[in-house]
């Protein structure tokens, strides 16, 4: 579903005259691959920020997108048809050996870096996936530099791949090649401190560093990078730019969007409008309250949870007239700790809706899967708030996706004061802390009772912002930044 809508989006507005060639590179490609009984491959979209991100960008910029496909079938016939598959939607697969793909993954990017890079403390280093970390980047820096002959830029992308420029640029100028190498990093960059409790920070960091260009979403991350360079490297930054081991690195803040267009031409739809429609029937008593995000401990759903029934008990007249939507996308569901994170989540939900549900009424309606886009849509469009409420988040396009759905209603978006989305969009928003249970509550209340001039005025500010910040624009400023540093 999301796929189609992607690839139709690409089509639509595409101007291949003024399209560049670009190889991208991320860990997942925006396609898993599985095979179907009839032994056929089929792709789906994967879900996640980094993925709609990157869609958007396929408007302005013809690109091949090298990553990990999902499986790694030993046949080669069997690879060489998922190839065929996925060169029509211009992506080359990465092929992993499931158990280096999973130690990477699993092992060392999503046990250890992303709580780190998340200010999550008691990590525990450990040799085995780091190992495993190192090798995976350096199948890609084989795979991308056998592909990259006619002096392509590279653009990396995220922690998973934070080695990969040194390891291009190594091979690239053994070879008599000088690299053009973007990276951009969609996590927070977290405080140099915060870094350093990773023993192998200065490796990582001197990965990043021999990118041409190294973006974040925020400025704060970015100093934060330059503060770390500075502190574990003894590298030189000034102003905008870094300078190490004789070589100058251009770094940035560039921010990330969403394709407004697709959800404004998705909610046109007819049968979009006829589930907006039985939506808004059904809760029509109520007020609606939408949370959308994966299921991840950086989201802040225990602490959502927690405000959601403070908010219950310090203004019970809302019972009975408040509903709280939760979309949680079950991910990265190998890893221990997000397996923990889903048994709690449920027993919290099973406890406010045993506590404060009548038979004709639960507060609380828990979807714990991916729904279609078209659902999403309309899911956005009919709620009167959206509660986010991450404790770290690179940015949160989910922010700029309920804004892109409610020119009609002009609905309250409520955002953790750390969600990179919040540094842009002002006083636009309701702003709070989520560890604190009592604000978020309250911030529930502020929004439940905003008049429909304030709501007016505030949703202005952020259309303009996300109609500005577009998806396609990041590409072309950073496709431009990075341009600049190759000449
Ligand atoms: O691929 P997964 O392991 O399922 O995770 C999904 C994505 O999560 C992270 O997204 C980040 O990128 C978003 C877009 O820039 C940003 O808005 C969000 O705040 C980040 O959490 C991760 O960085 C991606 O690589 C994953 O694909
Ligand atoms: O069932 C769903 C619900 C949401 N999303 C998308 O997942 C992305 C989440 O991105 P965000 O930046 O908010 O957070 P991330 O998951 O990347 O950390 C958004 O584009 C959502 O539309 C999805 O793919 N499937």
């Amino acid at each position: 579903m999301f796929s189609k809508e992607v690839n139709d989006a690409s089509s639509s507005s595409s101007n291949s005259s003024t399209k560049r060639n670009l190889i991208v590179v991320s860990n997942r490609l925006p396609l898993s691959v599985k095979r179907s009984e009839d032994g056929s491959y089929l792709s789906s979209i994967s879900s996640g920020g980094l993925v709609t991100s990157l869609s958007g960008l396929t408007k302005t910029t013809s690109f091949q997108w090298f990553g990990w496909p999902g499986l790694n079938p030993k046949e080669p016939e069997e690879r060489e048809e998922i190839r065929r598959s996925l060169s029509a939607h211009n992506a080359v697969p990465v092929f992993l050996d499931e158990r280096l793909a999973q130690a990477h993954y699993n092992g060392f990017s999503n046990s250890i870096l992303w709580p780190i890079l998340h200010y999550q403390s008691g990590v525990t280093f450990d040799e085995e996936p780091w190992n495993a970390y190192k090798k995976v980047n350096e199948i890609f820096a084989d795979y991308i530099t056998e592909a990259a002959q006619n002096g392509e830029m590279i653009w990396v992308h995220d922690y998973h791949l934070m080695l990969l420029p040194q390891m291009l640029r190594e091979r690239m100028t053994r070879k008599g090649r000088s690299p053009c190498i973007g990276f951009s990093l969609h996590t927070p960059f977290p405080a140099a401190e915060a870094l350093r409790v990773l023993p192998v920070a200065r490796d990582l960091l001197q990965g990043m560093l021999s990118s041409t260009v190294v973006g974040f979403h925020t400025e704060d991350y970015r100093m934060n990078f330059a503060e770390s360079c500075h502190n574990l490297l003894g590298a030189k930054p000034q102003d905008h730019m870094i300078f190490f081991k004789d070589r100058l690195v251009r770094t940035g803040k560039f921010t990330v969007g969403i394709d407004p267009g697709k959800f404004t031409d998705t909610l046109k739809k007819d049968d979009v409008q006829d589930r907006i429609q039985q939506l808004g029937e059904r809760y029509k008593d109520v007020k609606v309250i939408l949370g959308v995000d994966r299921l991840d401990y950086i989201k802040g759903l225990t602490q959502k949870l927690h405000g959601y029934e403070q908010f219950l008990t310090e203004y019970p007249n809302w019972q009975g007239k408040i509903v709280l939507i939760q979309v949680a996308v079950p991910s990265r569901e190998d890893v221990k700790e997000y397996q923990d994170l889903e048994t709690q989540i449920s027993c919290q939900v099973g406890k406010i809706n045993g506590k404060f549900s009548h038979a004709d009424y639960a507060p609380i309606i828990y979807l714990h899967k991916s729904i279609p886009f078209s659902e999403l849509a309309a899911l956005y469009s009919i709620a009167d708030v959206c509660l986010l409420t991450s404790s770290r988040d690179g940015m949160n396009l989910v922010a700029f996706e309920y804004v892109a759905c409610q020119e009609q209603r002009n609905g309250v978006l409520v955002l953790s004061e750390f969600a990179g989305a919040s540094v842009f969009m002002g006083n636009g928003i309701i702003k709070f802390h989520p560890a604190n249970t009592k604000e978020i509550s309250q911030s529930i209340h502020k929004a439940l009772l905003m008049n429909k001039e304030e709501r007016k005025e505030r949703y202005g500010k952020l259309r303009r912002f996300i109609d500005e910040n577009t998806s396609a624009k990041w590409g072309h400023d950073f496709v431009e930044k990075l341009s600049a540093g190759a000449q």
